[in-house]
């Protein structure tokens, strides 16, 4: 499926600014950003619940940007999806067969594979109120994937689930989803969820796409502080960076750091005649390396502990600000509040991000 230059305005609102994005066939594809970005108005004009202002969408080469939604043929699962609760979950999954008029047999076969992949086969005769929020789940599933939709839609399908069911629900949604060979356009708002079942991720904001990526180069090279903040936790540092023809440095807490050419995602930055540009400088929590033995370059104290269960978070004041860091909960690196610690980190570990005009990070 092939979004070109996809616009919506609502009045005074540009909800959907000149999207374009290219699915292939069987892509698992999520749209993240937060409230107000404009993914659900996207998923709308897809499914052509919404009239598109500008732009076009087609589908296996026809174009359907026109199109009335019965006669696009997309599976699509909402927030809350409408089970019919007179209806055991076999009929709901056999509903859309029997309005397509598919024969009973096929239906039949069918109704009991799309079951299978969605592990239903011992509820297919209960009724919806009978069934847990995350069995519901994989009937609205089940329900859209048997008639073998060219593209599934899903609109923030695994809100409604508790954490627990929503985490697990994620493993599940990929499994059926690469089973069924299904493309799938997804809307969320939580990252965690957009890393852990997409082969890509679209970010959004404010109705324009930033960054296009596979969730591991998207959550490595963040394409502006708001990525990197937005998709997983940070640290960044504001600093004064130098570029001379030995290599591109900046003084942190006395050290003079160089950096890796890897470092820097954004090019654009503005350099003055100096050779200096001020950048933001990020580094993940999870890739600093604590130690009460004074063994990294950076003094500090921690002023705050999180267990998380399988990580520690730690905030330690350092001279350049409050830093965050996760350690693995191994049962070796305890450390308490008040207790002085070094803090370093390996030099692939940093990302030069290009500062975002005032207000817009
Ligand atoms: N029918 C409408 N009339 C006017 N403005 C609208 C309408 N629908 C959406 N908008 C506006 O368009 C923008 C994008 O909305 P949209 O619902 O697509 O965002 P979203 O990213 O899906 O947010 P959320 O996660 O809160 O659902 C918002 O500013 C919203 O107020």
């Amino acid at each position: 499926m092939q979004l070109h230059g996809l616009t919506k305005k609502f009045a005074d609102t540009t909800a959907v600014d000149n999207l374009s994005l290219d699915v292939a066939k069987g892509e698992f594809v999520s749209l993240l950003g937060p409230s107000g970005c404009g993914k659900t108005t996207t998923l709308q004009m897809i499914a052509g619940f919404v009239d598109v202002t500008a732009g076009s969408i087609i589908l296996d080469g026809t174009d359907i940007t026109f199109a009335k939604p019965n006669e696009r043929g997309l599976g699509i699962v909402f927030q809350t999806y409408a089970l019919f609760p007179h209806m055991t979950v076999e009929k709901n999954v056999a509903f859309g067969l029997e309005m397509r008029k598919v024969s009973g047999s096929d239906i039949a076969r069918r109704v009991r594979d799309a079951l299978a992949v969605a592990q239903l086969e011992k509820f297919a005769q209960r009724y919806p109120r009978e069934l847990s929020g995350g069995q519901r789940q994989r009937v609205a599933l089940a329900r859209a994937l048997v008639i073998q939709p060219p593209v599934l839609l899903l609109d923030e399908p695994l809100s409604n689930l508790d954490a627990n069911l929503r985490e697990e629900m994620q493993f599940e949604l990929r499994r059926i989803q690469q089973q069924a060979g299904t493309t799938t356009i997804m809307v969320t708002h939580d990252q965690a969820e957009a890393l852990s079942v997409s082969d890509r991720v679209v970010v959004m904001r404010e109705g324009k796409v930033i960054q296009i990526d596979e969730p591991y180069v998207m959550y490595e090279n963040p394409a502006t502080p708001f990525i990197s903040r937005f998709v997983g936790k940070t640290n960044t540092f504001a600093v004064t960076v130098t570029a001379t023809e030995q290599g591109t440095h900046f003084d942190l807490d006395g050290q003079r750091i160089t950096l890796k050419d890897n470092a820097n995602r954004t090019s654009h930055a503005e350099t003055s005649s100096a050779g200096t540009s001020e950048a933001l400088v990020s580094v993940r929590p999870e890739k600093i390396v604590i130690d009460r033995h004074g063994q990294g370059r950076f003094a500090g104290t921690v002023k705050n502990s999180f267990f998380l269960g399988n990580l520690w978070m730690y905030e330690v004041q350092t001279a350049f600000g409050l830093v965050v860091v996760s350690v693995i909960n191994n049962h070796q690196q305890v450390y308490k509040i008040g207790e002085d610690v070094s803090l370093d980190w390996h030099e692939d570990a940093l990302r030069v991000l290009t500062a975002e005009p005032a207000g817009n990070v």
